[in-house]
C-alpha cells in the first residue's frame, strides 16, 4: 500500500469518526443505558415544598428533543450532547476500527446492576418526560448501605445538650435536629402527648394557636420511620397521611417536617432517608400522581385530591389500607370545607373489617380493595386541633364513641366522623390544653366601633399607624375585591389570599407577605387555620367571624409560640349583638377594650380614602360601561344586525346600560372630572405629610404638641407627625364599663 493510499485510508478513517460523531450528536439514547448521578440537594431532605419529593438524578451530555409520533403527539427523546454515551462510545470505536468490526460486548454485565435496571425500567416512561427516577432503583445492599451510613451519621444524642427532651423516647437524629432548629424545650402540647403517642397510643391534641401541634404529630412519625430499617418494597410504602383542610397548611405541614428532616437526616446522595409527598387541589395532578407512584413515607394531603388520585389509582388506595399513621389536622375545619363525603371515604378505607367493602358498594375504590390486605391493628390515628368541643372529645374518650343522641339533635358532622374512625386505642388519650378564653396569653386584643361605611378609613388609619405584618380577615371575596385595589391605590403593600384565586397566584402572595415587614394579607378565612406565618404583628377583623372557633382561629395568627401579638375587630352597630354572642361563648367576662385613636389624624385619611374610593367607583364603571358596549356588539354581530352608531355615541336611549353608566360617571357627585384627574388630585393628597392636630410642622418647638424632641431621638412616627411609635401590643388600650356600650356613639 502506497503512502498516498495509507493517507487515503486515515482521512477516510477520521471522516468515518467525524461522521458517526455528528451522526452520534442525533443520535437517539435508552434512558436505561445513560449515566444518571444523584443530585446533591443542600437544602431538601426529600420535598419540594411546592407539592413533592426530589429524588432526583441528572444527565452530563445529553440533551432532550421533542419528536412527533405518528399521531402527531410530542414525545420527549434523549440525545447525546457531545459526551458520548456508552452506546455512542461503541458506535465511535466500531467506526474507527471500520466496519467489518464486531459491535463490542455491553460493559454492564453484573447482576446488581441488571436488577437496578429492572427496577428502573418500570418509571422508564417518566424518565422519558423529564419525571423523577424511582426511588426503587435501589437494590438491597444499598438500602443497607443507606441505612448504616445513617447510622454512622447518628451517633447517640447527649442528652446533656437538652435536657429537657431526656425523658422523650425519640430517635437521636432528631434530637440533634431539635438542637439544630434550636427548639431547646419541648412545647407543653408535645411534652404532654409525645411520650404517650411515641408508646402507641392514639392522641387527640387540643392546645392553643401556635403551640407547636404540628411536631407533636410529626415527631412519633418520623422517629418511627428513622427507627424502622428501609424497606426494598417498590414503590417506597406509605407509612403515615396527614390530612389538612387547606392547601397552604398541607404545604406548609411539608415544610415544617422538611426544616426537621433537613437536619436530622440530611441527604448527602441519593434518594432521602425520609420522603414527604403532597397532593393539594390546585397544582398539577399530573406531577402529583406521579410523586405518588413513585411512592413516599408521608403523605400530606387535603381530602378532595386525595380521594381523586385514588379513585385514579388502585395503588394508592391500597397503600392508605395499609397506614401506619394517620393524622387529621384542625378535623373540625376539614368538615366545615365541605370535604366531609371525601374525608369520610378515606377514613372508611382504613376501618378494620370488611364492612365496606360489601359487594354491593357501589363505589368501584371499595370494590377494587376488597382482596387486599386488610388495614394494620397497629394503625395509630392523631387528631389535633386548636378548638375541639369539649363533648366531643368526651365521647372520643368512650370505648364505642357512640354519641349520646340529646334529644332530638342530630350528632354534627364532626361528630359523626369521629364516631366513624376506628381508633385502635380502646380509649384514645385526650390532652386538652385550650387556653382560657381561647386565646393565647401573649395576644392582646382590641375593637374600634364604627360605621361599616367607615370601616375602610380606621383600617387605613391603623396600618399607617402601627406598620408590621398585618393580616386582615374579610368576610367575603367581594370584599376583598373592593379593598385590594382601594389599598393599593393609597399605596398600601396589600396582597388578597382567597380560594377563587389561582393556586400558584395564592402561594405567590402568601410569600409576598411572608418577606414584607411591613405587608398587609387581606385574606378569608382561608388563612384562618393553621399557617405559621412568622411574625405577623397583627390581625385585624375587618368582619366579624361567625363563630368562636373562627375566632380562636384567626387570631391565633398572630402571637404564635409566645411571641406577643394584637388582634382589632372592627365592630359595625349591626355586628355588636354578635361580637357579644362571640365573647360570651368565649367565657369573657370584661368586654374588648377600645382602640385608642389620634382623631387629628383622620380628616386627612378620609379625604384619600375618599378619593381612592371614587377612583374605584370610576374604574369600575369605566370597565362595566366597556363591557355593556362589547356585550351590545356582540349581541348585534350574532342576530346579524349593525346597530346604530348613534346607540354606540349614547346620545339617544336613556335605557341603554353603557348609557347609564357614561350617565353616572359623568355626574358621580356631581364632578365631571375623569380617572386621570382623580388620580392626580390623590398621588397628591399621598404626597402631603400628614400632622397631627396641634403640631406645627414649620416649628417643632412651638404648637401645643412639641415634637421637637421626637425629631431629635427618632421617637416620632416617620408617616405619622406628631405620632409616637409605639406598637399595637403597648398601647394603652381603653376599657368601658359596660353599661355604656349601647350608648355609646362615634
Ligand atoms: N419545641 C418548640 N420550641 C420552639 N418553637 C417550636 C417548638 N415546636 C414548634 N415550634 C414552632 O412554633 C411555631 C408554631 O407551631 P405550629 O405551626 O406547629 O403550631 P400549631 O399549634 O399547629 O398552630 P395552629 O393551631 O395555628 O395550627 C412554628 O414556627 C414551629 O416551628
Amino acid at each position: 500500500m502506497s503512502i498516498e493510499q495509507l493517507n487515503k485510508q486515515a482521512r477516510g478513517s477520521q471522516h468515518a469518526v467525524k461522521k458517526a460523531k455528528s451522526k452520534m450528536v442525533r443520535e437517539r439514547l435508552d434512558a436505561e443505558d445513560l449515566q444518571w448521578k444523584p443530585v446533591q440537594m443542600p437544602s431538601f431532605a426529600g420535598m419540594d415544598g411546592g407539592g413533592g419529593m426530589m429524588m432526583l438524578e441528572e444527565l452530563d451530555g445529553v440533551d432532550v428533543t421533542w419528536e412527533e409520533d405518528l399521531a402527531g403527539r410530542k414525545i420527549a427523546r434523549f440525545v447525546s450532547a457531545g459526551e458520548p454515551s456508552r452506546k455512542g462510545k461503541e458506535k465511535e470505536h466500531e467506526a474507527s476500527q471500520g466496519s467489518e468490526q464486531a459491535v463490542a460486548a455491553p460493559v454492564e454485565s453484573d447482576q446488581s446492576k441488571k436488577s437496578k435496571k429492572r427496577a428502573r425500567k418500570s418509571t422508564k416512561e417518566d424518565e422519558a418526560d423529564g419525571a423523577l427516577p424511582s426511588f426503587a432503583a435501589l437494590d438491597t445492599t444499598e438500602l443497607d448501605d443507606m441505612d448504616e451510613a445513617f447510622e454512622e451519621h447518628t451517633p447517640s444524642f447527649d442528652d446533656a445538650l437538652m435536657p429537657a427532651w431526656r425523658d422523650i423516647d425519640l430517635n437521636a437524629a432528631l434530637k440533634r435536629g431539635l438542637l439544630g432548629l434550636g427548639f431547646n424545650n419541648p412545647t407543653e402540647i408535645q411534652k404532654r402527648s409525645l411520650p404517650l403517642a411515641l408508646s402507641g397510643r392514639d392522641i387527640v391534641g387540643v392546645a392553643e394557636t401556635g403551640s407547636g401541634k404540628t411536631l407533636a404529630y410529626s415527631l412519633p412519625i418520623l422517629s418511627h420511620l428513622l427507627n424502622t430499617p428501609k424497606s426494598s418494597e417498590t414503590p417506597r410504602p406509605l407509612t403515615a397521611l396527614i390530612l389538612c383542610p387547606t392547601r397552604e397548611l398541607a404545604l406548609q405541614v411539608v415544610q415544617h417536617l422538611f426544616e426537621i428532616t433537613k437536619l436530622a437526616a440530611p441527604t448527602t446522595s441519593g434518594p432521602p432517608r425520609i420522603s414527604v409527598g403532597s397532593v393539594v387541589g390546585g397544582l398539577s395532578a399530573q406531577k402529583q400522581k406521579r410523586i405518588v407512584e413513585r411512592g413516599c413515607d408521608i403523605l400530606v394531603a387535603t381530602p378532595g385530591r386525595l380521594w381523586d388520585l385514588i379513585q385514579a389509582d388502585n395503588s394508592l388506595g391500597a397503600g392508605v389500607v395499609g397506614l401506619k399513621y394517620l393524622v387529621i389536622d384542625e378535623a373540625d375545619r376539614m368538615i366545615e370545607n365541605g370535604h366531609f363525603a371525601e374525608l369520610e371515604n378515606i377514613v372508611r378505607l382504613i376501618e378494620r373489617g370488611s364492612k365496606y367493602v360489601g359487594e354491593d358498594d357501589a363505589d368501584p375504590v371499595f370494590q377494587n380493595l376488597a382482596h387486599q390486605d386488610p388495614p394494620r391493628d397497629d394503625l395509630q390515628t392523631f387528631i389535633f386541633s386548636a378548638t375541639l368541643s369539649k363533648d366531643l372529645q368526651h365521647n372520643l374518650k368512650k370505648r364505642h364513641r357512640a354519641v349520646p343522641k340529646k334529644s332530638g339533635k342530630r350528632p354534627s358532622a364532626l361528630e359523626d366522623l369521629v364516631e366513624r374512625l376506628d381508633f385502635r386505642d380502646p380509649e384514645p388519650f385526650v390532652v386538652d390544653l385550650s387556653p382560657e378564653g381561647g386565646v393565647v396569653a401573649s395576644l392582646r386584643e382590641s375593637m374600634i366601633e364604627c360605621l361599616t361605611s367607615e370601616k375602610d378609613l380606621y383600617l387605613y388609619y391603623f396600618l399607617l399607624r402601627y406598620p408590621g405584618r398585618t393580616l386582615v380577615f374579610v368576610g367575603s371575596i367581594d370584599g376583598i375585591r373592593r379593598l385590594t385595589p382601594l389599598f393599593e391605590m393609597l399605596q398600601m403593600p396589600v396582597y388578597p389570599l382567597h380560594s377563587q384565586l389561582q393556586q400558584k397566584q395564592r402561594l405567590k402572595n402568601l410569600d409576598r407577605f411572608k418577606s414584607s415587614s411591613n405587608g398587609t394579607l387581606i385574606a378569608t378565612d382561608v388563612a384562618a387555620r393553621g399557617l405559621d406565618i412568622p411574625h405577623v404583628d397583627h390581625v385585624v377583623h375587618f368582619n366579624l367571624p361567625r363563630t368562636a372557633d373562627a375566632y380562636i382561629h384567626r387570631s391565633g395568627r398572630t402571637a404564635r409560640a409566645q411571641n406577643p401579638g394584637f388582634a382589632l375587630q372592627l365592630c359595625a352597630p349591626e355586628e355588636k349583638g354578635m361580637q357579644r354572642a362571640l365573647m360570651r361563648s368565649l367565657d369573657r367576662e370584661h368586654e374588648v377594650p377600645e382602640m385608642p385613636i389620634e382623631s387629628g389624624f383622620l380628616p386627612k385619611l378620609k379625604e384619600r380614602v375618599t378619593l381612592a374610593r371614587d377612583i374605584e367607583k370610576a374604574q369600575h364603571e369605566v370597565k362595566k360601561e366597556t363591557h355593556d358596549r362589547n356585550w351590545l356588539q356582540e349581541a348585534a354581530d350574532d342576530l346579524g344586525v349593525d346597530i346604530d352608531p348613534e346607540l354606540l355615541s349614547e346620545q339617544d336611549d336613556p335605557d341603554l346600560p353603557f348609557h347609564r353608566m357614561k350617565k353616572s360617571k359623568a355626574t358621580h357627585k356631581g364632578s365631571k372630572r375623569d380617572v386621570g384627574s382623580l388620580k392626580a388630585e390623590l398621588k397628591h393628597l399621598l404626597s402631603q405629610p400628614l400632622i397631627a392636630r396641634g403640631v406645627s410642622a414649620r416649628y417643632p418647638t412651638s404648637g401645643s404638641k412639641v415634637i421637637v424632641d421626637d425629631l431629635i431621638k427618632s421617637t416620632g412616627h416617620t408617616m405619622m407627625l406628631g405620632a409616637k411609635t409605639t406598637k399595637a401590643h403597648d398601647e394603652d388600650l381603653v376599657t368601658r364599663k359596660k353599661s355604656s356600650l349601647n350608648k355609646r356613639k362615634r
